[in-house]
């Protein structure tokens, strides 16, 4: 094990009183989280969403045929987010942060009671009392049998602790899901599993096919996420998987000759470490497909060996990395480059070394990893302690995960034990060494963001952009106003013609053609599309609204030269029917005559200086409609005669036309509206 130490335990009677408190108040605090859960949330697994992707051929980079079937359940959905926040991520936020310093985040998972321990019979040590404690029971030795049912247990708290049943989505979402957000706005965050093995730390990092891990949950989630904003700025992301075997570092996506640790301006690098990069969205969208099976592929490489307390026990600390580039412009046209890495640790467990174990592999591999897991812990001393020197350089591990322990990093720390008796000390130890980390401060870490200085040309080209947009913007409104102006004209146009005025007014105004209905129309339109759509249509509008306008001028031009030729027509009629009367009747009949026809029409006639009669609606006719009445003006007269007559003819017989002065008026008015 990493650190000995011994056991702490405290008389159980030992501030009786003060536990009962803490518990009664925990108890309570439960019972409300419970109760607004019910009530507000059905079960989080119910709104879980299996999302398969289904991984066909990966070119170049896998030499094999991949055909795997990872079964996502997507763990962003709200409704869980939200029911987890309640029960862990909530509570985790408000005590992450304190006094401009930020802590790592411990969180303790339990495994299930493993099928070899349940036919042995082995007892549990382990309970979650509520979702931050952890108690642990120390039974008494089985042969000492004055103590055998003695037991002394201890409480520890953590940020979260999770139960046997706690699936992979509630552990992703209360531990890294906030990390993941983080990168994304350029900070770094580090997640560790922690404990002995077979205590479940590769499975909470990279789960099964069925049930996925942290990993691969944070690689998809981040995923989403960078395509969700991938219209903000352009994203790049990089990917790398190492592991620390034996002291020696090496790449797990294109295994080869052992790597050299370098430092540089960005901290500790593996020199010659295979990255793969997606730059636009569908990369990225095909990446996410491809991480998986680079995870899968990785895993394969990965150095595993069955040990008394794994069958596939991992002998090598393993590394996956993500470095999230984002570029984007800010408003003065800079710039600005955000770097955010997330590194995911699944730490080879600790074991136990036997006295008869030869100096064989395993034993070797299991020094090496107690070596560097012995200088992990002397790293967390020496920080929790605050001392000036931090021993990285003890450990290939210790170098590899500086930035996450000591660096300005959101780190989080999963420790892993077993529930059995039978691996008491080894989850002692576990828990000792997670409650220590708890102490340890941290830099609260900014976002990593640059200002680019751009080259002259690009700030030339920039400038221009910027004046372009302006002078855009200027045009923009000067065309509004004008349009504004026109489509004002129109509107006054078209309210002058449709303001009421008499119907045979209102005839005139329009031109004599059959559309003119159709013109309306389009007039109404133009008017609409001016006033809300495109400039284009704007445009349009006004120009068929000074089109409408010259053709109503034309059309009234016109009406106006027909109008008087027809009252000169009139003239000339009148003159000549008067001379034909003044034979017979006599001019009163005549006038008597056109009064009475013209009053149907509801206007009176006027009388002209020289005691003619004029129709007062002359002037607004249409000539169509003038015809018509003079026409049936005629028809009246030829009508009432027993024998018909035309004007055209000149057939009118005196006796029909004054007989309208003695007829009853009825019969006329009958007529007219015909
Ligand atoms: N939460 C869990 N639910 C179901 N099965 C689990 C869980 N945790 C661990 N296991 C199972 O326990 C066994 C050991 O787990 P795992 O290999 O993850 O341990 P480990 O800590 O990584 O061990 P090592 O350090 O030796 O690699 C595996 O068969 C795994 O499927």
């Amino acid at each position: 094990m990493p650190v000995s130490t011994r056991s702490q335990f405290r008389n159980p009677h030992h501030g009786l009183k003060e536990k009962l408190k803490e518990l009664t108040l925990l108890y309570e605090q439960q019972k409300q989280t419970s109760a607004s859960l019910r009530n507000s949330h059905s079960n989080p697994q119910d709104n879980v969403e299996q999302n398969v992707i289904r991984v066909n051929t990966i070119p170049h980079l896998i030499n094999s045929t991949v055909t795997t079937t990872f079964v996502l359940p997507e763990p962003t959905s709200e409704d869980a987010k939200e029911n987890f926040a309640v029960g862990y991520g909530g509570m985790v936020e408000l005590e992450n942060v304190v006094g401009g310093e930020s802590r790592i985040l411990v969180f303790v998972r339990v495994r299930p009671v493993s099928k070899k321990e349940k036919e042995i019979g082995s007892r549990c040590c382990v309970k979650i009392t509520n979702r931050r404690d952890v108690y642990l029971s120390e039974f008494a030795n089985e042969n000492d049998y004055l103590r055998l049912n003695r037991i002394r247990g201890r409480h520890f708290t953590f940020d979260a602790s999770f139960t046997d049943s706690a699936t992979q989505q509630e552990v992703y979402l209360t531990t890294t899901s906030e990390l993941v957000e983080a990168v994304l706005q350029g900070r770094n965050g580090s997640v560790f599993c922690y404990g002995a093995t077979g205590a479940g730390k590769t499975y909470t990092m990279l789960g099964t096919l069925e049930n996925p891990g942290v990993m691969v949950l944070a690689i998809k989630d981040l995923f989403g996420k960078i395509r969700q904003r991938s219209c903000d700025g352009s994203h790049v992301v990089h990917l790398s998987y190492l592991e620390v075997y034996n002291e020696t570092v090496r790449d797990l996506l294109s295994p080869g000759r052992p790597l050299v640790l370098r430092e540089d301006k960005q901290g500790i690098v593996a020199a010659g470490l295979t990255q793969y990069r997606a730059y636009s969205t569908d990369e990225v969208m095909f990446c996410s497909v491809l991480v998986m099976a680079l995870l899968q592929q990785g895993n394969q490489n990965r150095t595993t060996e069955p040990t008394r307390a794994n069958e596939t026990s991992s002998r090598s600390h393993a590394i996956l990395q993500v470095v999230v580039e984002y570029r984007v412009r800010d408003s003065s046209m800079n710039v600005v480059n955000r770097v955010g890495k997330l590194s995911l640790i699944d730490l080879a467990g600790s074991e136990r070394a036997l006295a008869t174990d030869q100096r064989t592999l395993r034993s070797i591999e299991g020094a090496n990893i107690n070596r560097s897991l012995l200088a992990l812990s002397s790293c967390i001393n020496a920080l929790v302690e605050g001392k000036k020197h931090i021993p990285y350089r003890n450990s290939k591990l210790t170098q590899l995960l500086k930035d996450s322990l000591g660096g300005t990093c959101n780190t989080v720390m999963i420790a892993n034990i077993s529930p059995s008796i039978l691996s008491f000390s080894e989850t002692q130890n576990t828990i000792h060494w997670a409650d220590r980390a708890k102490e340890i401060r941290l830099k609260v870490s900014d976002a990593n963001e640059d200002l680019l200085p751009l080259p002259e040309i690009e700030n030339d080209q920039a400038k221009l952009i910027l004046e372009l947009e302006k002078e855009n913007r200027n045009l923009r409104i000067q065309l509004a106003k004008q349009q504004q102006k026109l489509l004002t004209l129109e509107a006054q146009s078209l309210a002058a013609h449709s303001s009421p005025t008499p119907p045979s007014a209102n005839s005139l105004s329009t031109p004599p053609t059959s559309a003119q209905p159709t013109d309306k129309r389009r007039t109404r339109s133009s008017f609409l599309a001016g006033t809300f759509f495109t400039p284009e249509s704007n445009k349009k509008g006004a120009e068929l609204a000074v089109r409408t306008l010259q053709r109503t001028v034309k059309a009234l031009e016109s009406e106006i030269e027909r109008m008087k030729k027809d009252h000169s027509l009139q003239l000339t009629q009148k003159d000549d029917l008067i001379h034909k009367l003044s034979h017979k009747g006599g001019k009163q009949a005549v006038d008597e005559v056109g009064k009475r026809v013209v009053t149907r029409g509801g206007l009176r006639p006027k009388e002209t200086n020289n005691g003619e009669l004029k129709s007062p609606c002359h002037r607004f006719r249409s000539p169509v409609a003038s015809t018509a009445k003079k026409r049936s003006f005629w028809d009246i007269t030829t009508t009432n005669s027993p024998s018909a007559a035309t004007l055209n003819g000149r057939k009118t017989r005196s006796h029909a036309i004054s007989e309208p002065t003695t007829a009853p008026p009825p019969r006329s008015s009958m007529l007219l509206q015909v």
